[in-house]
């Protein structure tokens, strides 16, 4: 049975706050509980393998799922609690969601679809489209309020898409996959204007996404779900350095570097120099590089040498932190370490396939 709440109701004492979520709800044979707190202009990427329970979750937040159990709390309003009767309806939600499929209406222009959720709930024609064209201009889109969304491209449909989320003046915010239309190269541009715009909304969000470097561009912490429950929770690098699972290890395995791309070099900080990837961008830039896209040699003989720090075993893989400048991360099959000398303290050589290498520019990336 639904429950209905006649009004938001309001959480004594309570601090305004971001997103106190505590989901718990079964879907068939599936049960998410999961936690999930996110501060007030935070960006939370929700990561996971297929069925984890990432889009329940969402739903959940978005109110199209009622709770089983737990609690959640948006800016010191109950939203949804089972054990109280409480269940705010989803257009009742201070919540914008961005499919990944825009949703856009195909029969109204850019303006007009910007100024629809302002129209539902109950503003005039006039006040709803002022609104909706100040936030056009101020996501840089004013140029495009009257096009259909068929005259747009794939970038251009996910900016109006967020430009509509925005104009309803959420508390949470909600991107589902957000480059998942894109093709790549479209997904570069827009994920460094994303993040430009995503900084300045005051609220918390939360970016489901299957990619690492998107997770590690536009979020401020990692949430990994497994079988509906959170496996980990933490700051990009710290995830990155101590994965919790061997499906988190093979997903955020990747080392950061800071680095600068001058003609056909990528110099990277610490010294070591490699011949810049195709569509590096030209200036100071941060490079991620999975662990597929190195391997150890004999000193002297790769891009610059390290010693053998930890040795982790993943599977049939041992992954071997390497103490240089810079730092990096290494997969080794299990059977190869002893051949190989690797004991902690062993130097080694980092040889680097630029072409495994994502580059973007440093302007675009989180600063914690
Ligand atoms: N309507 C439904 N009825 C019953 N079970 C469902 C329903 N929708 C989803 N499930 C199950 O719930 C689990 C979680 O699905 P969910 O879509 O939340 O995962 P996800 O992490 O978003 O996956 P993906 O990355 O594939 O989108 C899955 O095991 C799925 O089979």
């Amino acid at each position: 049975m639904r429950r209905r709440a006649a009004a938001p109701a309001r959480a004594l004492g309570a601090p305004v706050s971001g997103l106190r979520a505590h989901a718990v709800v079964r879907r068939g044979a599936f049960a998410l509980d999961a936690r999930l707190d996110v501060a007030p202009g935070e960006v939370v990427a929700l990561l996971g393998p297929n069925g984890a329970g990432k889009t329940t979750l969402l739903r959940a937040l978005a109110g199209l799922e009622p709770l089983a159990g737990g609690r959640l709390e948006l800016a010191g309003t109950v939203l949804d609690d089972p054990a109280r009767r409480v269940l705010v309806p989803p257009e009742a939600r201070r919540v914008g969601v961005v499919f990944q499929d825009h949703r856009l209406f195909p029969h109204l222009d850019v303006l007009a679809n910007c100024a629809f959720p302002l129209r539902v709930r109950g503003a005039s024609r006039r006040a709803a489209r002022a609104a909706a064209g100040a936030h056009l201009d101020r996501l840089g889109l004013r140029d495009l309020a009257a096009r259909r969304p068929h005259q747009l491209s794939g970038g251009q449909a996910q900016r109006v898409a967020l430009a509509r989320a925005l104009a309803a003046e959420p508390a949470l915010l909600l991107l589902d996959e957000p480059f998942a239309a894109l093709d790549a190269g479209a997904r570069r541009a827009v994920r460094t204007g994303l993040r430009a715009d995503l900084a300045r909304f005051p609220g918390p969000v939360v970016v489901v996404t299957h990619d690492p470097v998107e997770a590690l561009v536009l979020a401020d912490r990692l949430v990994v779900l497994e079988g509906g429950r959170v496996v980990q929770d933490g700051p990009p690098a710290e995830v990155a350095r101590r994965p919790a699972t061997a499906y988190v290890a093979g997903l955020v395995g990747l080392a950061l570097w800071p680095g600068r791309r001058d003609g056909g070099s990528l110099r990277l900080a610490g010294g070591a120099v490699l011949p810049a990837p195709a569509r590096a961008p030209a200036g100071p830039v941060l490079v991620a590089a999975p662990p597929a896209a190195l391997r150890l040699v004999a000193p002297g003989t790769g891009a610059w040498d390290g010693e053998v720090g930890v040795l982790e075993p993943y599977g049939s893989l041992v992954r071997v932190h390497v103490d240089g400048a810079p730092p990096a991360l290494v997969d080794v099959p299990v059977a190869a370490v002893p051949g190989l000398g690797l004991v902690p303290g062993a130097r080694v050589g980092v040889a680097v396939d630029v072409g495994g290498l994502e580059v973007w520019s440093a302007g675009a990336v989180p600063t914690t």
